[in-house]
């Protein structure tokens, strides 16, 4: 097969200057497997410090099987994942995070029938990582329902507070898994203000996504996933020149 001028510069080494500093992650050569089923085919990837970088792609391309991949929840892989220079490869996920990712699952990790407050007490906090007063004066409204249990809270509401409970953890990279998805416009502008701010203090994201306007508006670079390969590289500036092969990676 012949590499596309995109699958050859999205297959090229990873950190291609000499002179540019390491990647914070690096995903090199990843495989993933469901039993029988190989699901991720030799996907590389990497994150500079304070980078953001979307993942996007359509329904089943493999984005979410690359977050889980990276965070040691799915052990039927091979290739590498490397943090700051260590081989995060063979950790268990809980050594994985302890390291300092911090994985938002699509499904919104909060506990429904604890209030809002306690769901953001019950994460220990780590030196740096937000405590409960920080996270409340940042998202008023989750101020306003701290009592409420978490099963009352909106879609955004509960993005939110899923987010802010895995930054008491102080995390350097944030793994996040479709935050705009089901919710409303006004809220997905809201989750995207936080994330700008999350940027600014330097925090590296990684940004699973199929709305496009979104992820634009936020990522430094873009990998777009087809059938578990990464088939091209976006940077921000090329954007609005490749919008349309951008359209089409994620129409059905
Ligand atoms: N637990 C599982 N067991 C078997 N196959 C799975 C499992 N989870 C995902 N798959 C399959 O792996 C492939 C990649 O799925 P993945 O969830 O990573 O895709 P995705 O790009 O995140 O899409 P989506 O937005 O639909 O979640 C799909 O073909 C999916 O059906």
């Amino acid at each position: 097969m012949t590499l596309s001028a995109a699958q050859a510069r999205a297959a090229a080494p990873l950190n291609p200057s000499p002179s540019s500093p390491a990647p914070l992650l690096r995903v090199q050569n990843l495989n993933a497997y469901y039993g029988q089923s190989h699901v991720l085919h030799g996907v590389n990837l990497h994150v500079m410090p304070g980078e953001v970088v979307s993942l996007i792609g359509r329904n089943g391309a493999g984005k979410t099987t690359t977050l889980k991949s990276i965070m040691g929840v799915l052990r039927s892989r091979t290739g590498t994942v490397s943090f700051a220079g260590e081989d995060l490869t063979r950790l268990p996920s809980n050594r994985i995070a302890a390291r300092g990712l911090a994985w938002v699952p699509e499904e919104r990790a909060i506990l429904s029938s604890l209030t809002v407050r306690e769901n953001l007490e019950l994460p220990p906090a780590r030196p740096g990582g937000w405590s409960t007063e920080r996270a409340l004066e940042a998202f008023p409204v989750l101020r306003e329902r701290s009592h409420y249990p978490g099963s009352k809270l909106s879609g955004g509401e509960q993005q939110m507070l899923a987010t802010l409970r895995v930054l008491r953890s102080a995390p350097k990279l944030l793994l996040l898994d479709e935050p705009s998805e089901g919710l409303a416009p006004v809220i997905v502008q809201r989750i995207g203000d936080m994330l700008q701010d999350l940027r600014r203090e330097g925090l590296a994201v990684i940004l699973v996504e199929q709305n496009l306007k979104f992820a634009t508006r936020l990522a430094d670079r873009h990998y777009v996933l087809v059938d578990g390969h990464v088939v091209d590289e976006v940077r921000a500036d090329e954007v609005e020149a490749r919008r349309s092969d951008l359209l089409g990676y994620l129409s059905v």
